[in-house]
Formats: C-alpha cells, structure tokens, sequence
C-alpha cells in the first residue's frame, strides 16, 4: 500500500501544485477559442483553485476534426495492439511515478479524501490502463463456419472517434474505465470532464503524450455541460459516446444521437442500490463494517453507493447498534489530513442538494447534521418505503433504513426502483444467497460483501441505470470496437475444376 504522508506535508504539495489550466487539444494545451474561463474551486475550503478555459462549440469542433484525422491517417488506430500496448503500459508507469501529484490535485479539486486518492483512485487509475492495455494484444478475431468454398473473417475494428463524458465523483478513475478500452481498442478520443473537477484528466493527457500517445488521439475539452458535452453530443462527425452521470442527462443523449448521426450512445447512470441484511447473516461486525463503506464511502457520491439498508426486523437493532459504531470512526474533516474519510461534498450546489435531503427525514437514528459548509456528518435515516429519502438517489452520506419481515418482502422492496445498478446481500443461507442474487435486477450483486467486482468484471446497470453496454472487463472492449464480416469466395471457377 502506498506510504502515506502527514497532513502537514500534503498541505505543503498543494501549495505547491502546477495546476493545468488549458484544454489538451492535438497533443498540447491551449486556450478556448474564445478566451473564456471559468474559476475552479477547492470545495473544502471555498477557495478558488485557478481557472480553467471555458470551451465551447467551437473547441469541441476542433478537437474533433484532430481526433478523426488521427483516427483517419492510422497513427494509433492503425498500429499493431502490441504498439499501442506499450504505449498505455507507458502511460500506467507514468501516473505512479506521478501518482502524489495526481492524488493531491484529484482531492484539491472535488474534496475527495487524499487518503482514498492515494489508495483507491490513481492506483487503480493506472491499474485500469495497464489492464486494458495488457489486453488488447491477446483477443482474437473469429473465423465463422462458412463452408469449404469460404472463409468467413468477423474481425473487430474500432469504432472511431468517440466522446468521452465524465462524471465529477471519480474523475480519474471514470476517465481511466472509458480512455483503457477506447485507446486501446484504437479509438481517437475528446473528453468531457465535469466542470467541478477538469485538472486531473489535462495533467493525464499530458502524461499521455510522454509516453509516446501521438497527438490527437486524447483530447480534453473542459467546459460545462451545455457548452461542452451537448455539442459533442450532437456533433455529427462523433461515432460514438460513452457516459457517465445522472440519468436526467444520461437521457439527453439518446436525443442528441437521435438528432444528429444516429452515434453509438452507452450509458452509466446513477443508483439507489439495495444492501439487504436477512435474520441470519453472520458476523455483524463484518456486515456492518460492508455497510458503512458501502453508504459512506467518498461521501456516498457513488452511483454504486449501498444507499439503501434493507433489513430484517429479527437482526435491525443489533445491526444498526454496530452500523453506528463504524460509522462513527469515520472522521470527517479536511480531505488533505490522512486520517480524514469524510471529505466535502463536491460543490456549494451539491452540498445544498444533499442537505435538503436531512429536513425531510423525522427519524434520524444516526448524525443528521451538516459538519461546516461542504460537510455533512454521515447520517442514518429510517424511512417507510416509497418515501423519498427511500427512492431518490441522493449522493450523500445519507443511508436509508427500510425494515423488512421476510426475504421475499426484502427482494420486492429491493426492486422497488426505477434503477438497476448494484445491489448487495447477507445471508448465511447458500440457497437464499444464490436466489436472492437471480432475482435481485441489478447488473452487480454482491454476497456477503459490497462491491463493484473488479476490473476483470463488467460494471452496468439494468432498468434506468443503464443503457448500450458495459464498463470494465473485456466486454468493455464491445462498447469501442464494431464488428466486421469479411467474407472471401475461394469458390475454384477454373475449367478443370467445373470439369
Ligand atoms: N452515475 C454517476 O456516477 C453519477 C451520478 N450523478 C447524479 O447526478 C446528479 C447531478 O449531478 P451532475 O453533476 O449535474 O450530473 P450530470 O449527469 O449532469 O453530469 C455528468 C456530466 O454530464 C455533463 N452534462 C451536464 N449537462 C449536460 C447536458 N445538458 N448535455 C451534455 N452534457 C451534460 C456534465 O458537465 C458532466 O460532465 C447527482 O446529484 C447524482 O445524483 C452525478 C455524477 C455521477
Ligand atoms: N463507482 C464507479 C462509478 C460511478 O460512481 O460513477
């Protein structure tokens, strides 16, 4: 595990920062077009970072006219997947070697905990690149059962130039899920990072370039969401867009490839993930402990937050008894200090968003009080079923109890929702387990745990939470590359062969 530093030393990192303040455009930065900036803050302390330009259409424009000529001349699409390989394995070695700088500018910039950027976020942001990289100079194309007569190729190819748009709870990491499979699949890329938190994404287009990615082939064009992802998303020369947000966004898109060119459009929306604990689960405290990171892990600003407790009368009070204990070792405070694993919410907007959410609760069993401006204390709630707390993803440190009677009531309540994205379960019962993980209409079930999977597992939601494919794994690689059928007559024409 990484070393961490004191508090004290990654205030003196901070100060210290480069921070990037240009978009990445054909393999360098430069201003909008325009000129225009707009000012990033440090939502932990309402300061402002620096500012970064304010892209617009006609950015988005450029960027894409660069990507398709890169994408069109062969520079990266055209090179053999053992190439583009060494060049994303490059890029992995970079961000560790940078990892510090990167952490420290990922918690300045969206008031995550420097200890989760340390340890979760950039590690696995080079991990995921590595991974993808690794991979791509190991599938294989098919050979279809043609007859004799034929051979019938179906080969993979990339599917061109393609948005990228982020979310703002997992810059990095977001970024990694969707630029690992897209470069290596060959794809030019233009990133829409969220305006709340640009800097990480520009500084690893840079590195990328270091490491030998030609120019063009990783673009970042910083902005909001009006200015920036809806002319990408409409732009009729993109092929395709993967995103990540909210599902009211997520939505937009389907438009906007409806109007424009019919692009390809895959979509990782948002949760309110069900983590039912039955009578007979075993090891309370384990539970518990799975509980509180599932609920309160950066700040509960995961799509895959376990937002939902659902749990069985006969266990709920020795549970929430224990739930309570964890939670209150989770310290709340400034996102540089390492001890801290309550940083701030993400902005003054989405800080006031969640904190409506505390009026509307009337049993509070746990917290239930904003901490300072951007912080809210990790919180428990009851609430009755079909109540909002209950049903509307919140994206806060806000976990909803439901009390339950049976397994049954527990799988109905739990599928209660418009989303599908995660769910959890915990059961000493194998069969209950196995039963409840088929019924659960959610793309990820854990048992006896919470989690994502890994990298090796692919990440989507069913119903309202997703659309079009999947991050993660090497299905990922469906979502960036587009099969071909090459089909070749060898049918032997010649006379002797008629004769
Ligand atoms: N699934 C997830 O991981 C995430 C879910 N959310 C949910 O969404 C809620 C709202 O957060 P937002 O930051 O507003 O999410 P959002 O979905 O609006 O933002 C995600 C990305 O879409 C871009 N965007 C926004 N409006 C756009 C538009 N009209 N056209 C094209 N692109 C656009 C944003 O700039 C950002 O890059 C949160 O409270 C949370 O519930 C937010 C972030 C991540
Ligand atoms: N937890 C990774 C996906 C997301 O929250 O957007």
């Amino acid at each position: 595990m990484t070393d961490l530093l004191t508090h004290e030393e990654y205030r003196a990192i901070a100060a210290s920062l480069d921070l990037p303040q240009n978009a990445y455009i054909d393999g360098g930065y430069r201003p909008a077009i325009s000129g225009a900036t707009f000012e990033t803050v440090n939502p932990a302390t309402g300061t402002v970072l620096g500012t970064v330009a304010a892209c617009g259409a006609a950015d988005v424009g450029l960027a894409v006219a660069k990507a398709r000529e890169a994408f069109e001349d062969g520079r990266w699409s055209r090179l053999p997947p053992g190439a583009r390989k060494d060049v994303l394995v490059r890029l992995a070695k970079l961000i560790e070697r940078n990892a510090r700088e990167l952490a420290v500018m990922e918690s300045l910039d969206s008031g995550k905990t420097i200890y989760d950027c340390e340890t979760v976020d950039v590690p696995e942001t080079a991990h995921v690149i590595q991974w993808h990289g690794e991979l791509i100079d190991k599938i294989y194309d098919q050979v279809a059962p043609a007859s004799n007569d034929h051979i019938a190729l179906v080969v993979r190819e990339p599917v061109g130039v393609v948005g990228l748009v982020l979310p703002w709870n997992f810059p990095l990491l977001m970024l990694a899920w969707k630029i690992g499979p897209a470069l290596a699949a060959g794809c030019s890329v233009v990133v829409k990072p969220a305006a709340e938190t640009s800097l990480t994404a520009l500084r690893l287009a840079e590195l990328a370039s270091d490491a030998g990615l030609p120019r063009g082939v990783l673009n970042v064009v910083t902005g909001s969401g009006a200015e920036v992802g809806e002319p990408l998303g409409r732009h009729p020369d993109v092929d395709m867009v993967s995103f990540t947000g909210s599902t009211v966004t997520g939505r937009r898109f389907l438009h906007y490839s409806a109007d424009s060119n019919l692009k390809e459009v895959v979509l990782e929306l948002g949760g309110k993930n069900p983590c039912i604990v039955l009578d007979d689960a075993e090891d309370l405290d384990a539970v518990a402990a799975h509980v509180v990171n599932g609920a309160f892990w950066n700040m509960g600003q995961n799509c895959s937050a376990a937002s939902r407790l659902i749990v069985q009368t006969g266990v709920k009070d020795r549970l929430l008894e224990k739930v309570a204990q964890h939670a209150r070792e989770w310290v709340v405070g400034d996102p540089l200090n390492p001890e801290v694993r309550v940083g701030a919410l993400v902005s003054k907007a989405h800080f006031a968003k969640v904190a409506a959410y505390l009026e509307l609760a009337d049993t509070v069993l746990m917290g239930g009080k904003v901490v300072a401006e951007g912080f809210i204390e990790p919180t428990i709630v009851e609430a009755a079923q079909g109540s909002r707390l209950a049903t509307e993803e919140i994206f806060g440190p806000i976990l909803t109890v439901v009390p339950v009677t049976s397994f049954e009531q527990a799988i109905a309540v739990a599928n209660d929702t418009d989303y599908g994205l995660a769910a959890s379960i915990f059961t000493a019962n194998g069969k209950r387990a196995l039963r409840g993980a088929r019924m659960l209409r959610a793309g990820t079930v854990t048992v006896n745990s919470f989690g994502e999977g890994d990298i090796t597992t692919p990440f989507g939601g069913y119903k309202q939470s997703g659309f079009g494919g999947r991050d993660n794994s090497i299905h990922a690689h469906d979502q960036y590359t587009q099969l071909k059928t090459i089909w070749l007559d060898l049918t032997d024409t010649s006379d002797s062969a008629i004769a």
